[in-house]
């Protein structure tokens, strides 16, 4: 059994403080962690015929940013669906998973993001047509968009609307989206939408953010400002889980990275080991030749030769 450690807030800011905590933690999928935050166990998904999650077991590690990594179609999404509330395990029974020690598995969406993990979502037909201001109201109502019809409803809190309000400024002025209070959300662009998604996941000040790509859409100017925001939020203590197709953000920010495949966690590990084990890059150049592993060395001729000779080997063993 692993020594249990607790990242308190801000302790995680310091990158050697980071590497000394998961140096104990071996680069295997399922690996036990010090102090995980999130624990899911025997979690499944199918639909019809085809598995689209299956995973055994995963420790998510409080204070560090977690990046889940994997082809398209390896079942992230789907995943943060379910350890979110938003979806139902197909083996209700089987599944468990608890989140800072409360047991989630028969709890709603709301009542995850109450116990303090939200997600971000990308900005729906609806939400575009609200204002940036409104789009943060609505997020202090929960997990905004899904909720949409119940929040029309004034609700029974509208007195705590002026603290809501500051909570709203003091985050849009943090993502300098102040100035955009009053436009319609589907006027910004695609990176300020990235950072509306994650202010207004922050509204309910969470222990935990898991953020669906968020980097897709943004132009190279607000990639450093994300980055930065998605850093900062770390440094402040905080826990982040991320699904990302673009493995230079994997890279460049994550501490700790999974890979799924075919629905299962296939490696996990600090991003240079997990970014060089064969078996993901297996899994990347088997479902997607042209992926970008965020390292042009690691698809050098050297290595290129070396997965040529491992396809020969395997021809012949399989006649
Ligand atoms: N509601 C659904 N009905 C049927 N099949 C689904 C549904 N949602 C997801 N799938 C299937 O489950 C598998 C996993 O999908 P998922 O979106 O979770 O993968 P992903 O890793 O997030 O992919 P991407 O990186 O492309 O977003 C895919 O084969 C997908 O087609």
């Amino acid at each position: 059994m692993s020594e249990r450690t607790t990242a308190g807030v801000g302790s995680m800011a310091d990158p050697d403080a980071r590497r000394r905590l998961m140096s104990g933690v071996p680069a295997t999928p399922g690996a036990a962690k010090p102090d995980p935050i999130l624990t899911v166990d025997r979690i499944t998904r199918h639909f019809g015929g085809m598995t689209a999650v299956d995973v055994e077991h995963l420790e998510v590690q409080r204070g560090i940013i977690t990046a889940l990594i994997g082809p398209n179609g390896a079942g992230k999404t789907t995943f943060f669906n379910l350890v979110t509330g938003f979806d139902k395990p197909s083996d209700g029974k089987a599944a468990s998973w608890s989140f800072d020690g409360r047991t989630l598995s028969k709890t709603s969406a709301s009542s995850v993001a109450k116990a303090g993990m939200v997600r971000t979502f990308q900005l729906t037909k609806a939400l575009n047509r609200m204002t940036v201001l409104d789009n943060m109201m609505l997020g202090a109502r929960g997990q905004a968009g899904e909720n949409l019809f119940k929040a029309m409803f004034r609700p029974a809190w509208a007195a705590q609307e002026a603290e809501v309000e500051d909570k709203a400024r003091e985050l849009l002025q943090r993502f300098k989206l102040w100035e955009k209070r009053d436009d319609y959300a589907g006027s910004l662009s695609g990176g300020q939408r990235k950072l509306l998604e994650m202010a207004r996941a922050l509204m309910t000040d969470p222990t935990m953010i898991m953020l669906d790509e968020p980097m897709a859409g943004v132009n190279p100017a607000l990639t450093q400002s994300l980055l930065g925001h998605i850093q900062g939020l770390r440094d402040e203590g905080m826990t982040v889980l991320f699904v990302e197709h673009d493995m230079h953000m994997v890279r460049h920010i994550s501490d700790w990275v999974v890979v799924m495949a075919e629905g299962r966690i296939v490696a996990e590990g600090p991003p240079d080991t997990v970014m060089s084990d064969p078996a993901v890059i297996d899994a990347y150049l088997g479902a997607h030749h042209d992926t970008d592993l965020g390292d042009d060395d690691l698809l050098s001729d050297e290595v290129m030769a070396d997965l040529a000779h491992e396809v020969e080997q395997e021809e012949k063993e399989h006649g």
